[in-house]
Formats: structure tokens, C-alpha cells, sequence
């Protein structure tokens, strides 16, 4: 491609209000648009030449070989355009972003730039103060599907266990839709009784039954022009599980006691923590209704897969949590929790931490106020027990790392200061709370 050539993309690029940068093979930026320019830290030193690594990341190697997806590499390999998910530094702080890459070819078929196009996510956030949070490689990779599937007009279903955000999920499904201006209508299908459901989710004409002294609305017909939640669909009865597919398949339903058949034009998001596939094979769930609702499966991650999400998304339910003073959670709290495996997932997380709020008299949350998942352990270095079995100094060092965090009584800044390491050096050396 010509110098101007180049420059001819640059000012069309230009025009464009999202942040677009020109890539070549070598992850060098050639050139910048306006908008990228005003989104990102590029400091005073011109931006050609710079990675795309650096300015976006903060790398000093490209994303693949930081543990991340890049979708340079993958365009190269494949000679298609790439979409992936990323956290950029912006000049807002940390943000989620989808990131598309298009190949440039030259005149001889080859891949010579990228144009690097970037989109803001708001569905979720990798800061503190979200909704929906998350920085974590499965966090990501779920709020990628969610990206990618809300702007259509596809079904989704939400899979995964108690607790893991799936409502959560399915309001930012709707929110980043178009019909984000609609209405979001919610039913948990495990709390309505056989002989309401029906007339809850379908309405009833007046005198359908004794007691139906008017016409009712179902919430199929209140969700019309936006988006229908099924929470718990596992747990609908076969009986009425017909008349759900009925209703998806065709798009039209009856009242109780109606003759007339309606339309209502709702997009549907069902969730459930139930094994569906398990449930067709025992005879409790319908073949038909499954494959008509899991067009888009999503699996969210139970919190123990993403336990590097564990201080972000305490630090986001303790500001949720209304205390007359700010409060902090101490990082022996954290390493505490950090070990155990939050079988109620996040929602358990929330009751723990408003249970620790009410426990402490202090601003700091500490252990004891997590009685059951940070109750006395033993703590092997401490009773010099250690020294008379072998370990490697790998082990002895965490031990030992471990023991400081908890009974030294300094802050994390503090503690690895005088250690002589970093904050972060010190809680990857700790395990799994590897990006505090
Ligand atoms: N990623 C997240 N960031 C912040 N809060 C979250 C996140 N995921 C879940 N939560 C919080 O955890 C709690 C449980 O979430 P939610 O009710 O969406 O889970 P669920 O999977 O629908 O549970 P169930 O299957 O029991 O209905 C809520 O208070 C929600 O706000």
C-alpha cells in the first residue's frame, strides 16, 4: 500500500467517532484516529511506530504471549477478520472493549495492515463501580457471547450455577439489545404453581374462572416489544412445557377462557442451573422445547473458576452494601477466601460480606467476621511443625508469605515493601489471587 494511500485511510478513519488504529504485520501502529487518540494515554511521543500492545495494554510483549488472545495473530493465520474481547487502559481507567482486526492486502493478495476497529462494552465492567463485574479470562469469555449475541434477535440461554449472575446476565443481554428501551419482564418459573402458570404467563378473559372478575395481562403480553425471562425453564412442567413451544414456535397464545388466538413479539433469554441434557434423557424435559431455546447457550462461570475476580467483586458488593462509613477488607480476608469454594457462588459471596459488615465494629472486614469460610486453620509454619517435614522452597516461601499476610498485621502496600516486592509479585507468589 502507498504512502498515500495510507494517508487517504487515515483521514477517512478520521471521520469515524470510534477509535480506529492501522496496524502492520509487526504490531506497529502506523496511524491513529482522532478518536483513539482522545481515548487512550498516548503520552507526548508521536503514536506511529508505538505496539499496540503498549499503548492499549500496557504490554511489553504482545497480548498472545501475555496469556491473551490477539487477534492480529489469528487474522494472520487465517486471513480473516478476527473479533476478541479485551480489558484496555483508557484514559476512564480499565475498560472493556471489543476489538476487531480486518486484513489489508497488498496488490499481490498479501496481508500487508489492519485496520484495528475498538467498541466500548458497557454490558460489563472490569472496575468497582459496575453492574455487572469481572476482569477474569472466564468472565470475559462469557461477556464476549453476550456481546456478540445481544444486538440480534436470537433466543439465549444462561446456564449455570445459583448464584453466578444469571439474571444479571440476562439484563445486560436485554440492555445492550434493541430493545433495550422495552420492557424487561422476569418470571421465576420455579415459584408459580402448575395451575397459575398458565394464567400468569398466557392472562385470562373475565370470568374464565370463579374469582376472574376482569381481563388480566399475562406477562407474555407485557414483555411485547422487548424481552421475556425465563429463570429456572427446567423446572416447568412437562404438562405446560407444550404450550411454551407452542407459543415460541408460532409466536401466539390464548388467555385462559380465550378463544382468540394473540401475538406478542418478545425476545426470549430462559436460564436454568439445571442439567437439561440429563433431564431430556430421563424423560422430564422436552427434546422439541430444548432445541428451540438453546439456539445461543451460555455458560456463566461459577465463582471458583474466576477467583481472580474475587477482590474486584468484593470491593463492588461492599459499595452495593449501605454502611454509614466506608469500609476495606483486610488481605487476610481475601487470601482467607480465596481457599474456599463459595458453593452459593456470588450471591453467597454478597450475604457473607453483609454479614461481615454487621459483625465488624471497625472499617476493616477481617477474617473473624467470616466465621465459616475463614474458621481456624492450621497453620503449619506457625507451629514449627514445617520444619520437620521436607517442602520445597516454593512451599516454604508461600507458608511463609501466607503467615506474614495473616498475623503481621501490615496492608498489602505495606508488606511488600518490606518484603522487597511488588504488591502484585507478592499475590501471585500467593496463588490464585494472581491480579489484585
Ligand atoms: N458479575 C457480577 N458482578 C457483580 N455482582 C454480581 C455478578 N454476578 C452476580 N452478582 C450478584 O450476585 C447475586 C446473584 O446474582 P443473580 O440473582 O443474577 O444469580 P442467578 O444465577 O440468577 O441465581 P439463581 O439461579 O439462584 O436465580 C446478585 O446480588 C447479583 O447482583
Amino acid at each position: 500500500m502507498s504512502h498515500s494511500s495510507i494517508s487517504e485511510l487515515m483521514s477517512y478513519l478520521d471521520t469515524l467517532a470510534e477509535p480506529r488504529i492501522v496496524l502492520d504485520r509487526s504490531y506497529n501502529i502506523i496511524g491513529a484516529n482522532r478518536a483513539y487518540l482522545s481515548y487512550y494515554h498516548v503520552g507526548d511521543l508521536p503514536i506511529a511506530g508505538r505496539h499496540c500492545y503498549e499503548v492499549s495494554h500496557r504490554y511489553k510483549r504482545p497480548c498472545d504471549e501475555e496469556g491473551e488472545s490477539c487477534p492480529l495473530k489469528s487474522s494472520l493465520q487465517s486471513g480473516q477478520p478476527h473479533r476478541v474481547l479485551h480489558i484496555h487502559h483508557t484514559v476512564r481507567g480499565d475498560e472493556h472493549v471489543d476489538v476487531e482486526l480486518t486484513p489489508i492486502r497488498n496488490a499481490e493478495g498479501e496481508i500487508e495492515y489492519f485496520v484495528e476497529m475498538i467498541h466500548t462494552v458497557r454490558a460489563g465492567s472490569a472496575l468497582p463501580e459496575g453492574e455487572l463485574v469481572g476482569r477474569s479470562a472466564a468472565f470475559n469469555r462469557m461477556l464476549e457471547q453476550v456481546t456478540r449475541v445481544a444486538p440480534s434477535q436470537a433466543d439465549v440461554l444462561l446456564l449455570g450455577e445459583s448464584g453466578t449472575g444469571k439474571e444479571l446476565v440476562a439484563h445486560a443481554v436485554h440492555d445492550a439489545s434493541k430493545r433495550a428501551t422495552g420492557p424487561f419482564v422476569a418470571v421465576d418459573c420455579s415459584s408459580l404453581p402448575e395451575n397459575l402458570f398458565e394464567s400468569e404467563l398466557f392472562g385470562y378473559e373475565k370470568g374464565a374462572f370463579s374469582g376472574a372478575n376482569q381481563r388480566k395481562q399475562g406477562l407474555v403480553e407485557a414483555a411485547s416489544g422487548g424481552t421475556l425471562f425465563l429463570d429456572e425453564v427446567g423446572d416447568i412442567p412437562l404438562g405446560l412445557q407444550v404450550k411454551l413451544l407452542r407459543l415460541l414456535e408460532t409466536g401466539t397464545y390464548r388467555r385462559v377462557g380465550g378463544v382468540e388466538p394473540l401475538r406478542s413479539d418478545f425476545r426470549l433469554v430462559a436460564a436454568t442451573h439445571r442439567d437439561l441434557k440429563k433431564m431430556i434423557a430421563e424423560g422430564s424435559f422436552r427434546r422439541d422445547l430444548y432445541y428451540r431455546i438453546s439456539t445461543f447457550p451460555i455458560l456463566l462461570p461459577s465463582l471458583s473458576e474466576r477467583m481472580e475476580d474475587l477482590p474486584l467483586l468484593m470491593e463492588a458488593l461492599l459499595k452495593r452494601i449501605s454502611t454509614d462509613h466506608a469500609m476495606s477488607i483486610h488481605p487476610a480476608t481475601l487470601l482467607c477466601l480465596s481457599k474456599y469454594d463459595f458453593p452459593g457462588n456470588i450471591r453467597e459471596l454478597r450475604n457473607l460480606i453483609e454479614r461481615a459488615t454487621l459483625l465488624a465494629d471497625g472499617d476493616v472486614l477481617l477474617p473473624e467476621h467470616f466465621p465459616d469460610p475463614c474458621e481456624e486453620k492450621q497453620d503449619s509454619l506457625h507451629s514449627g511443625q514445617s520444619f520437620s517435614q521436607v517442602m520445597t522452597l516454593e512451599e516454604m516461601e508461600k507458608s511463609y508469605l501466607e503467615w506474614q499476610v495473616r498475623n503481621s498485621g501490615l496492608g498489602r502496600r505495606e508488606l511488600a515493601e518490606r518484603l522487597g516486592i511488588g504488591e502484585r509479585t507478592l499475590f501471585r507468589k500467593l496463588g490464585k489471587l494472581t491480579k489484585i
